[in-house]
């Protein structure tokens, strides 16, 4: 059975210049321990629909779906506070801006057992101790110490490992990842990306890594969702995606990486919804 089962999710916000549907019709599945990885170019919807499975976004936001069972439980009939308690325990998010995720004011010792006191009730002395643990198990030197730095005190990469360990406070089924290395340094974004898979298969968590890096893809994934406009273009497992994509909107990603650039220039993605037509298994629920 699958970890997170959504079919036909629809987002639209109320704008000043009318509703617009910033995901159209997405279904996916994510299996316990699996990696997925949605990969798409910038406004393809990536991160609302994660966002609308958190019930994260703002209240201008109208999400709908046929079906979003986490777990074996309806997310769209449950009361927010019970979905409160899942979101933050049973299913984390990290995001792209780690400095920004955290609150400035607060020591990331404060933050991190604020996680483990909501979630798990537990009392001082285990909240910091868990908290000595979680900085270890994400490469933090001198964790007892580093618990009382605020965040401007740490850099972007010690901040996104912050951010884990607070993901990882309640041992969560499904982490998300919404581009958890673009904003930073490249040496910093491979430790980030290995200790992510490490700490996934250490886990057994289930993975959805949203990105729209074809190398993190490669690098990451079991399967891949390609997004484009707010629809799936194309699901597969990541070995047929890349060695036989079957729609042209994935052909053209493909064809835009440097590697398989032919002439001077990288081809462009032309950018109209009507040039790029999803793969024929990408429409229904179920995965192909
Ligand atoms: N609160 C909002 N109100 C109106 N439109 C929004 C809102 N949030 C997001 N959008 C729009 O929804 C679309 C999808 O945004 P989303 O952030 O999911 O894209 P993405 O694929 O994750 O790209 P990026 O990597 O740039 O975040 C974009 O066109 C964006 O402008």
């Amino acid at each position: 059975m699958a970890l997170l089962d959504i079919r036909n999710l629809v987002v639209e916000f109320d704008t000043a210049a009318g509703p617009f549907r910033a995901v159209d019709g997405v279904s996916l599945q994510v299996d316990p321990r699996e990696v997925l990885a949605i990969v798409g170019e910038s406004g393809s919807g990536k991160s609302v629909s994660m966002l609308a499975v958190m019930g994260l976004l703002p209240w201008t936001a109208k999400v709908s779906a046929e079906r979003m069972v986490f777990d074996g439980r309806d997310m769209m009939a449950m009361s927010a506070g019970e979905r409160r308690r899942i979101i933050g325990k049973e299913i984390a998010m990290i995001f792209q801006e780690p400095i920004a995720s955290l609150n400035p004011c607060f020591t990331v010792g404060f933050q991190i057992e604020e996680v483990l006191r909501f979630h798990l009730g537990l009392d001082k002395k285990s909240r910091r101790d868990r908290a000595v643990e979680l900085l270890t198990q994400v490469g933090i030197p001198d964790p007892a110490a580093r618990l009382n730095a605020f965040p401007h005190q740490m850099s972007g990469g010690q901040c996104q490992r912050v951010m884990i360990a607070m993901a990882l406070a309640c041992n969560p089924k499904l982490l998300i990842a919404d581009e958890p290395t673009t904003a930073l340094d490249v040496t910093i974004q491979k430790q980030i990306l290995d200790l992510l898979m490490q700490l996934q298969a250490e886990h057994g968590m289930a993975l959805i890594m949203i990105t729209h890096n074809m190398g993190v893809v490669a690098e990451t994934a079991d399967r891949v969702i390609v997004q484009y406009k707010g629809r799936k273009m194309e699901e597969a497992d990541v070995l047929s995606l890349f060695e036989n994509p079957q729609s042209n909107y994935t052909r053209a990603l493909l064809s835009a990486l440097p590697e398989n650039a032919t002439g001077d220039r990288l081809p462009t993605i032309a950018g109209l919804m009507e040039d790029f037509t999803p793969a024929p298994s990408a429409g229904e629920g179920a995965r192909p």
